[in-house]
Formats: structure tokens, sequence, C-alpha cells
């Protein structure tokens, strides 16, 4: 997908992965006027809850929220339509689930969804950015390469009717190819040259990820664990520009 450098920093979505409220409002200060695009996980949506949701969507941000639903269909459904009311711009469950438990979110999303408001995006997560070929064939007990099981996972959410996928960038070539262009892939995993890679396995630099056709990437501990992340931002921005000029 072709992007406008606008475009970019709307792509680009922080990983607020704290655990209060006081540390989100210490982060935002320090990104304010540059971020458009949070990401809301467990560890923040557990310790401060739907108002986290409400706070963010105030200061004009959208608002990933990531709880990766997996469970039975009848579930699933009845989260999505809570999570739908909350205003989330994007949410997400397990492809692993499968079929009828992916269309039952959705469903619930939709009927969770306010009339005249969009419903969002619900993304199916297929095999974590931070499983390596080894964890999957011998601890999942899932054969094969990732890519193959990525595609697969893919192929199923994209059946289900859910809107995109999260993978990492390494994989997006394959899924376009298997899904459509539109089909959106939303990318983790991603490291600026010089960062520690830590718990993920992977990985590209923000420039190879929107190379390879990533629609949205998920940035957290790169810019938020900075001493300075306004700069971190600035700097990833200005050399995804540079990689496209
Ligand atoms: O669904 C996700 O957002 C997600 C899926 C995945 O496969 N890998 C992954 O890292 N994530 C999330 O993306 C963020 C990555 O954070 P950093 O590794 O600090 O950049 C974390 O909040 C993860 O929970």
């Amino acid at each position: 997908m072709q992007q406008q450098l606008t475009d970019v920093r709307e792509r680009m979505i922080v990983a607020l992965d704290f655990s209060s409220m006081d540390e989100v409002k210490k982060c935002l200060e320090r990104l304010q006027g540059h971020i458009r695009y949070v990401k809301v996980g467990m560890e923040l949506a557990y310790a401060e809850g739907p108002a986290i949701v409400a706070y963010l969507k105030e200061q004009g941000l959208k608002v990933f929220v990531d709880l990766k639903v997996h469970d039975i269909p009848n579930t699933a459904k009845g989260a999505m339509k809570s999570l739908a009311r909350l205003g989330a711009d994007m949410v997400n469950v397990h492809a692993a689930g499968g079929t009828a438990m992916m269309a039952a979110a959705r469903e619930g999303l939709e009927q969770g969804t306010a009339a005249g408001a969009a419903r969002p995006l619900l993304i199916g997560v297929t095999m974590l950015t931070s499983t390596s070929k080894e964890t999957m064939n011998h601890e999942i007990a899932i054969p094969g390469t990732v890519e193959d099981v990525v595609v697969h996972y893919a192929k199923l959410t994209k059946q289900a009717g859910l809107d995109g996928v999260v993978a990492s960038p390494l994989e997006v070539p394959l899924i376009k190819k298997a899904a459509g262009d539109s089909f959106v892939t939303v990318t983790p995993g991603i490291r600026p040259l010089g960062t520690d890679q830590g718990d993920q396995t992977r990985i590209t630099t923000p420039e190879q990820a929107f190379r390879l056709g990533s629609d949205y990437l998920v940035i957290g501990r790169a810019i938020t664990g900075a001493s300075d992340p306004a700069g971190v931002w600035q700097s990833i921005v200005a050399a995804v520009e540079a990689d496209r000029a």
C-alpha cells in the first residue's frame, strides 16, 4: 500500500504498556503533538479499566484496545459487544480461536457499535511476534514454517469476515498476496536500529516494515522506554521519510 508521509504518523501506533494513569499521562505529555494512535493492552486495561479508553479518546487519540480475545464463540461475542461500547477504533481476537469464534466476535462488535458510529476494525492475531519457529514447532506443537501458519491464519481471518491481522512485518508480503492488498496488516516487532530486541523474535526496523507493506506499526518500548520519547518518534518518522525519498 502506497502511503503519504502524513499517513505515516497516523499509522504508527504507540503501545502504552503501563500500569497506571499517571504513567500514561507523563508519557502523553512528552509525546504531545506527535502521536495520533495509541494501544491499550492488558496491563493498562486491567489496571485502569474502561475509563482509560474514554480518557485517551478525549485527548483526540485513536485507540487500539488490544485484549486478544480467545474463548468460546458466545463469550467472544459478548466480549466484543462490551468492547464496542468503549469507542475503540481497533480491537483484536486470536485467529487460533477459529472461524466460528471470529465470526461471532464480529457479530458482537456490530451489535455493540452505536447507531451511526463506525465499527472498530476487528483484527485477528496470527502467531505472536515473540514466537520463533522453534517454539512454534516444539513447544506449541504446530509444524511447518511460521510464514505458512501466519498465511493460513490470515486466510481464516478473512473468511470469518474480519478486517485484517496482526503479524510480523516479515510476513506482510505473503499475507497481502493471499488475502489482498486491502486486508489490513498491523505489525508489532518493530525495532529501530540499535534498540534492544528484548522478547521479540520476528523483528524489522520501521523503514523495513513500511517497505514490506505494513499498514500499521505497533511500537512500544523503543519509544516509551526511551529517555527522549519525542526524539525517538521524530527520528523514526525522519528515517521512514528518508527511506521513501
Ligand atoms: O497484538 C499485539 O499488539 C501484539 C501482537 C504480537 O504478535 N506481538 C506484540 O508484540 N504485540 C504487542 O505489541 C507491543 C510491542 O511492544 P514492543 O515490543 O515494546 O515494541 C506490545 O504491546 C505487545 O503486546
